[in-house]
């Protein structure tokens, strides 16, 4: 296949793949764009540009159309068994990496490694070795593979293995945690992981606060990181694609409708709106941004009838209960700031729980502030994205365990996001800025917010593997 990253085959492996089928009603079979932060990073480079993108089949649509041979070109989806899938994704990545790197256990109680835990890590390692095999099959002499994210952290190894002669990256999406965090894993898991992700020639992360956090764990487990060489890689937000498609009629309709139920201030003025789009994850802090909103209500009573809440929180991971039970309190939270302060002509939250990509965008044209106020991520995409399509320029409300926070931080107005009260403070202050001091900060947050666009990204990460 031609490929726009010179003579070398590129190869990309992901859990999440660039496209998902549905099964409409008349069996036919409908595609939609991927979601999350990683594939709109990687879909500027994926098929397009000619690399082969591995990825699984993720549900009954794409499992049918693996079955139908319906496909793109450029795409393998994997149709690993869906117990085992299940096992690897909802089991080991989503409810043990993750929450390892996000910090999310309550200790008192867990974590617990126990027999189903070790029975869902055989499940991970099979579909570690399903990818590493599809790789090996795929790729020709001397290529490129770069493995993406914690789902895949034994790949690099099982590759190696399989074929020596290829260049192995593996680049990591989310935080990584602390040494003394990270040995909450059993010590042979903890080990595995480790030595599965040295198999690469060179491992990538976001920022460098993670990678060195990588380092002191193989310092601490495995006795250092080998031949294996780390580099750091901020993925940027896609300026010239958000500029564009948030201009879309679609997005204008969208516009339309949001100006509606923001309402106007009972001086005839235009209400302030606070940004916030996430999907429904436990590390994004949703809660807690809404009792910093509904603390600033109850403290600052001048900003009643003036301001109103946009929150996005998209589903995400709903197959397992703690991310539906954080939904559900979610949309507690919300409604109970609602009854306490709304009135006839002011709804103070409006929130959105359902997908609608632009809905989302018509929502950062009309910010005066966007709220980033994870417990830990990795990046945190919406941070940069905000800043480059809202329309009066917004001020960013940014939590300093963020990725973003290292490339942002100077311009945003930091927050720590457990303390509700120093947030409920951060949002009175960026709501309070001057227009000019904020359409400056606003324009800087941009700049540094798009200084690494995502082919670019992907780029810097092909430059440096291939020496
Ligand atoms: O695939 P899901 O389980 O639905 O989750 C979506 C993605 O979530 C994570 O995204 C992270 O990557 C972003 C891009 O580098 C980053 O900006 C964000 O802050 C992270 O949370 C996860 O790392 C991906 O693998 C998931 O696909």
């Amino acid at each position: 296949m031609a490929s726009s990253f010179g003579a070398a085959q590129v190869l990309v492996a992901s859990n999440r793949g660039p496209v998902s089928y549905e099964v409409r009603e008349d069996g036919s079979l409908h595609a939609k764009r991927g979601g999350g932060g990683l594939v709109s990073g990687l879909s500027a480079i994926g098929p397009d540009a000619g690399a082969l993108w591995v990825c699984s089949a993720l549900g009954d649509g794409d499992r049918e159309a693996v079955r139908r041979g319906v496909g793109e070109d450029g795409v393998r989806m994997l149709d690993v068994p869906a117990d085992v899938h299940a096992d690897a994704y909802n089991g080991i990545a989503n409810s043990v990496l993750w929450f390892v790197h996000h910090m999310l256990y309550q200790t008192p109680l867990e974590p617990v490694f126990d027999a189903e835990f070790r029975r869902q890590w055989a499940s991970y390692e099979a579909y570690n070795r399903a990818f590493a095999e599809a790789l090996a099959e795929e790729a020709a002499e001397g290529a490129v593979a770069i493995v993406q994210d914690y789902h895949l952290t034994l790949v690099p190894g099982m590759l190696r293995e399989l074929r020596p002669d290829l260049r192995i990256g593996h680049f990591s999406h989310t935080p990584w945690a602390p040494v003394d965090y990270f040995r909450l894993l059993p010590d042979d898991i903890a080990e595995r992981v480790l030595r599965g992700m040295l198999g690469a020639d060179r491992l990538g992360f976001l920022t460098r606060r993670w990678a060195d956090a990588f380092t002191a764990c193989c310092d601490a487990v495995v006795g250092g990181l080998g031949g294996t060489e780390i580099g750091v890689h901020g993925l940027g937000a896609d300026g010239d694609f958000l500029r564009a498609r948030s201009h879309e009629a679609d997005v204008e309709e969208r516009m339309a409708d949001l100006r509606e139920e923001i309402g106007t201030a009972p001086d005839g003025g235009a209400r302030r709106t606070v940004v916030r789009v996430d999907r429904t994850e436990l590390s994004k802090n949703i809660v807690r941004g809404l009792l910093a909103y509904r603390e600033l209500l109850a403290g600052r009573p001048e900003w009643r009838e003036r301001v109103v809440h946009v929150a996005f929180a998209y589903p995400s991971r709903q197959d397992l209960a703690v991310y539906r039970d954080y939904t559900a309190e979610v949309r507690r939270v919300a409604e109970a700031v609602n009854e306490e302060f709304g009135t006839p002509g002011w709804t103070p939250v409006v929130l959105n729980l359902k997908d609608d990509f632009a809905r989302s965008l018509a929502a950062y044209r009309l910010a005066d502030v966007a709220l980033v106020n994870p417990v830990r991520d990795g990046m945190n995409l919406v941070a940069k994205e905000v800043p480059v399509v809202s329309e009066t320029g917004c001020a960013l409300v940014l939590s300093r365990e963020a990725g973003a926070y290292e490339e942002l931080g100077e311009d945003a107005v930091v927050v720590n996001p457990y303390d509700v009260v120093g947030t409920a403070d951060a949002l009175h202050e960026a709501l309070s800025l001057p227009a000019g001091e904020r359409a400056e900060r606003s324009k800087r947050l941009a700049a540094a917010g798009t200084a690494l666009p995502p082919a670019r990204w992907f780029l810097e990460q092909l430059d440096a593997l291939r020496g």
